[in-house]
C-alpha cells in the first residue's frame, strides 16, 4: 500500500483505506452494481509471451476453486481473452450500466472485442481513449458479486498499463514472461513502474519456460535456461510458476475451448493460485 497517499485519508485507520472505497482513495469507486473484493493484474513487458493464457488459466483455476471470477480485458487494440473462451454474444445493458459477458464455467467477461462487428477490426485510437475505454470497464460495467476480477494488462509500460494502475484499486501484480533474456530484461521495467506505482508484486511467472519431448519426457530449453530466476534472484520476487510450452493449451485456446483444458500448465499455475487465494505480498 502507498502510504503516502493515505495519509489525508478520513479512512486511513479503517481498513478501507487504498481500496477503492475510501474518501481520500486516489482510485475510481466501485458503482452499486459492482462487489469486486480483489483486483489481480497479469503483466507484461513484451508481447506475445503468453499473459493474456496465463490471465485465462488463473481465472480457470480460480473459478474452478468455487470463486466468482471476472477477467477486465485492458488489452484493448490486441484483446485475446474473448477468443480463448470462445465468446461471440455483445455484451447486454442493464439500467446505465453494461452486462459482462459469461463463460461456460461462469467467468464474467468484458472486453473491447465482444463489441467489434468483427472479431478481426482492428481499434485504431490514441492513447487517451485507450485508457478511457479501460476506465469505463471498471466505471459502466455491472461485474457483480466478485471474489477476483482479474486484468490482462497490455503488454509494456505505456497509456493503458497507467491509467490501471493510477485509477484501479490492485492488490497485487504477476508479472508473466518468456525465458529470453530480452523479454526479462523488458519485463524488469514492469516491475519498476509497478513499485514506483506502489503495487504489490506478487511474483514472477516463467511462459514456455520448456518442451517436454513426448517420447521420454526429457524438458528442453529452446530460449536457454536461468533468465527469469536469475531475474527472481535479482529482484527478491518469487518465481511462481513454470509452465511449459504446450500444444494442447495452444490449440484449445485457437479454439476458444481453455475451460476444457486440464493439462500440465493447470497444474503448475498452482502456488500462483495459492498466493492469490492467499494474497500473500512478498514484494
Ligand atoms: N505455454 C504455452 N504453450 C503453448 N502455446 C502458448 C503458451 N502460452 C501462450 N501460447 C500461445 O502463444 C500465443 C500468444 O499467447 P498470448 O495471447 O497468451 O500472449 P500475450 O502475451 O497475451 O500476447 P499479446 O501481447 O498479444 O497480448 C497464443 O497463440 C497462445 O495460445
Amino acid at each position: 500500500m502507498d502510504e503516502t497517499k493515505c495519509t489525508s485519508c478520513k479512512d486511513k485507520d479503517t481498513g478501507r483505506c487504498n481500496t477503492g472505497q475510501c474518501t481520500g482513495s486516489p482510485f475510481l469507486p466501485q458503482n452499486e452494481a459492482s462487489d469486486i473484493r480483489k483486483v489481480i493484474a497479469v503483466m507484461s513487458g513484451k508481447g506475445g509471451v503468453g499473459k493474456s493464457s496465463v490471465s485465462a488459466l488463473l481465472a480457470v483455476a480460480m473459478a474452478r476453486r468455487g470463486y466468482k471470477v471476472g477477467i477486465l480485458d485492458a488489452d484493448i487494440t490486441g484483446p485475446s481473452i474473448p477468443k480463448i473462451f470462445g465468446l461471440v454474444d455483445r455484451p447486454e445493458q442493464f439500467k446505465n450500466y453494461i452486462l459482462p459477458v459469461k463463460t461456460s464455467l461462469g467467468i464474467q467477461v468484458m472486453s473491447l472485442n465482444l463489441f467489434l462487428p468483427q472479431e478481426d477490426d482492428p481499434v485504431i485510437w490514441r492513447g487517451p481513449i485507450l485508457a478511457s475505454a479501460v476506465k469505463q470497464f471498471w466505471s459502466d460495467v455491472a461485474w457483480g458479486e466478485l471474489d477476483y476480477l482479474i486484468v490482462d494488462m497490455p503488454p509494456g509500460t505505456g497509456d493503458v498499463p497507467l491509467t490501471v494502475m493510477q485509477s484501479l484499486p490492485l492488490n497485487g501484480l504477476v508479472a508473466v514472461s518468456s525465458p529470453q533474456d530480452l523479454a526479462m530484461m523488458v519485463v524488469s521495467k514492469t516491475i519498476k513502474m509497478a513499485r514506483q506505482a506502489c503495487i504489490p508484486i506478487l511474483g514472477l511467472v516463467e511462459n514456455m519456460s520448456y518442451i517436454a519431448c513426448p517420447h521420454c519426457g526429457e524438458k528442453i530449453q529452446p530460449f536457454g535456461n536461468g533468465s527469469v530466476k536469475e531475474a527472481a534472484s535479482k529482484t527478491g520476487l518469487p518465481l511462481l510458476a513454470v509452465l511449459p510450452v504446450d500444444p494442447e493449451l495452444a490449440k484449445l485456446a485457437d479454439a476458444g475451448r481453455i475451460e476444457d483444458y486440464e493439462g500440465t500448465s493447470l497444474k503448475n499455475i498452482e502456488p500462483l493460485v495459492e498466493v492469490v487465494e492467499n494474497q500473500k505480498t512478498p514484494a
